[in-house]
């Protein structure tokens, strides 16, 4: 059975015939484990995921770890119309659904679609999400389509932002990022949130990091000792490189102690600006993970 629910219908277990795996927590559509063995096959599954092991995975908060999805805004609510909502909005903590369906089933790979409708009254627009997860020997990918359903004679355009939020399982004091040279980006863990220029060809996360890049080149390499995941991101043009190290980390209620020392987050997102689809239009941003050592 390559994907199946738990019997309490919480999460979905996809499986692939090479030993990967991925477990789906439908609160927030999270995923929360992927598994697969390393390139020479030596050894058995190896965990691709940080989640902190203080994370609430009930449904009460979004999960701290996998991949949350964040939509329809980055951050806290910039927008009159998403006044009120959480930051990060309401997509990583509403319950989705799964039809049941598998839409591929190979030796290749396996993929489930998930969906989530809100309320217009949350909204203020029509908007039908899906998200695709897919499985294969050394790849995970998650794509998530908005589509504008609404049919009004006043229909208009959606306005939002969107980010898959992965928590790589690395060991931070290591892992570097390649691939953000020559990037603008802002400095979030300055108040004033200026903008700098990346001159790096390898970026760590051995301080504090919350540095937006704006228009990267949709393919970056998290490295560390001989290993390394591959990100790609479609769609998404942006992407967050995150770890909050002591300094932060210790602040979080959620975080476990010395969970920062864990993992690197490297978050393809439309996060500056406004992605935007027409009535009757569906708009697709998604990621791509590869084990790459
Ligand atoms: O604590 P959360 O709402 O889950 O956000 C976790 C982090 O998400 C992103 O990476 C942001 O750039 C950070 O500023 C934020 O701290």
């Amino acid at each position: 059975m390559p994907a199946h629910e738990s019997s309490d219908g919480k999460r979905i277990f996809l499986t692939h015939p090479k030993g990967a795996s991925v477990e789906i927590l439908l609160f927030g559509a999270t995923v929360v484990s992927w598994k697969c063995r390393n390139r020479d096959g030596a050894g058995g599954p190896v965990e691709r995921l940080f989640v902190s092991s203080k994370s609430a995975l009930d449904g009460t908060k979004p999960v701290r770890g996998g991949i949350p999805i964040v939509f329809p805004f980055f951050g806290p609510p910039t927008k009159e119309q998403h006044a009120g909502l959480p930051q990060h909005g309401f997509a990583r903590s509403s319950w989705w659904s799964w039809d049941k369906c598998t839409i591929l089933d190979k030796d290749s790979g396996v993929s489930v679609r998930l969906t989530f409708q809100p309320a217009v009254s949350v909204t203020h627009d029509s908007v039908r999400l899906t998200y695709v997860v897919t499985l294969t020997e050394h790849q995970l990918s998650t794509n998530l389509h908005v589509e504008n359903t609404s049919e009004s004679d006043q229909a208009k355009a959606i306005e939002f932002q969107a980010l898959l939020h992965n928590y790589i399982a690395a060991p931070a004091s290591e892992a570097t990022v390649v691939g953000l040279k020559g990037l603008q980006y802002t400095d979030k863990t300055d108040g004033a949130f200026p903008r700098k220029l990346e001159t790096r060809d390898n970026v760590d996360v051995l301080n504090y990091t919350d540095y937006v890049y704006e228009d990267g080149p949709r393919e970056y390499i998290v490295e560390w000792a001989k290993q390394g995941i591959k990100v790609k991101a479609i769609g998404l043009k942006d992407v967050v490189v995150w770890n909050p190290s002591i300094e932060a980390g210790k602040k979080m209620g959620d975080m476990e102690e010395g969970g920062w020392e864990k993992y690197i987050c490297v978050e393809p997102g439309y996060v500056v600006g406004w992605a935007s689809v027409e009535p009757g239009q569906t708009w697709m941003g998604g990621q791509s993970l590869t084990v790459v050592d």
